[in-house]
């Protein structure tokens, strides 16, 4: 059996949820450390999703805890776990539409200042949300389309805007649910180039869940496999991959998508 000595940055433990009969993620225990990033792999309706929603608070546990930096999250709200430092790219219900990109950017990078939404400001506060924002634009390339209202981009664009949001957090623990869903060729390295680089610095806990293998190969340290609900393997990529359970219920009985 491992032993832990130190306090992981985010643990679940036992952690589960019941819709009626359906137990769609099953007592299921995690670790995660600062500077790694685990894909959470697993076929449709394994529960990827549902555990995304545990952890952030967006749907309460039946049974079992979600510890950041050991605390117990209990009850708490996704306002709340947000605020305590998981933050998550949501899929397109964080924007305000008719607001421009700017705004929306400017808006996150107010509240987390602590500035609110005050109108007058000292104009040093003003010059420092300016350049966050503007180096928010650019990481997420959307400095071209700053004046634009959110409602114009294209999905990726939205998305790129969503991962923006987040970085404006700058949240210690950043969740992805395939990032690069609905994106074109051109957009999807964008994002992917700007997780990568997240990992490169090691400051964060990064967390996957990811359908694209050669996603999982290019980012993750670790890949966690859900089946069912419940866990069927956690380790090195290659090595999870390779094991013949995994091979029968993530890529299916005739392996495909396996290389
Ligand atoms: N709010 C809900 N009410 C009832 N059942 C739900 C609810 N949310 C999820 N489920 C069920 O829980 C199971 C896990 O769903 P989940 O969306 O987490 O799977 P997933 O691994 O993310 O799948 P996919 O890869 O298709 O997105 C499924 O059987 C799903 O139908």
């Amino acid at each position: 059996m491992t032993t832990h000595t130190t306090t992981p940055v985010l643990e679940t433990r036992e952690l589960s949820v019941q819709f009626g009969g359906h137990v769609a993620v099953n007592r299921v225990s995690c670790r995660f450390d600062s500077g790694t990033l685990t894909a959470i792999v697993g076929p449709n309706g394994a529960g990827k999703t549902t555990y995304f929603n545990l952890i952030s608070g967006q749907l309460p546990a039946t049974e079992g805890e979600v510890r950041l930096r050991g605390r117990v999250l209990g009850g708490r709200s996704a306002a709340h776990r947000a605020r305590a430092g998981l933050g998550r790219a949501f899929q397109l219900t964080q924007l305000f539409p008719r607001l421009s990109v700017a705004d929306n950017l400017r808006l996150v990078v107010q509240a987390k200042l602590g500035l609110g939404f005050r109108f007058w400001q000292p104009a040093s506060h003003l010059i420092a949300v300016d350049r966050e924002v503007e180096a928010l634009l650019e990481r997420v390339d959307l400095a071209g389309r700053a004046e634009v209202p959110a409602s114009q981009l294209s999905h990726g664009g939205q998305r790129r805007l969503e991962v923006g949001m987040m970085l404006a957090l700058d949240p210690e623990v950043m969740m992805f649910d395939e990032p690069t869903a609905g994106m074109s060729l051109d957009e999807a390295p964008v994002v992917l180039n700007l997780i990568r680089s997240i990992k490169e610095a090691g400051e964060k806990t990064i967390l996957l869940v990811e359908h694209k293998m050669d996603v999982i190969r290019s980012l993750a340290d670790r890949i966690i496999v859900l089946n069912n609900g419940t866990l069927l393997a956690d380790g090195e990529p290659a090595e999870v991959m390779s094991l013949p359970s995994v091979r029968q219920a993530y890529l299916g009985e005739s392996g495909e998508g396996a290389t």
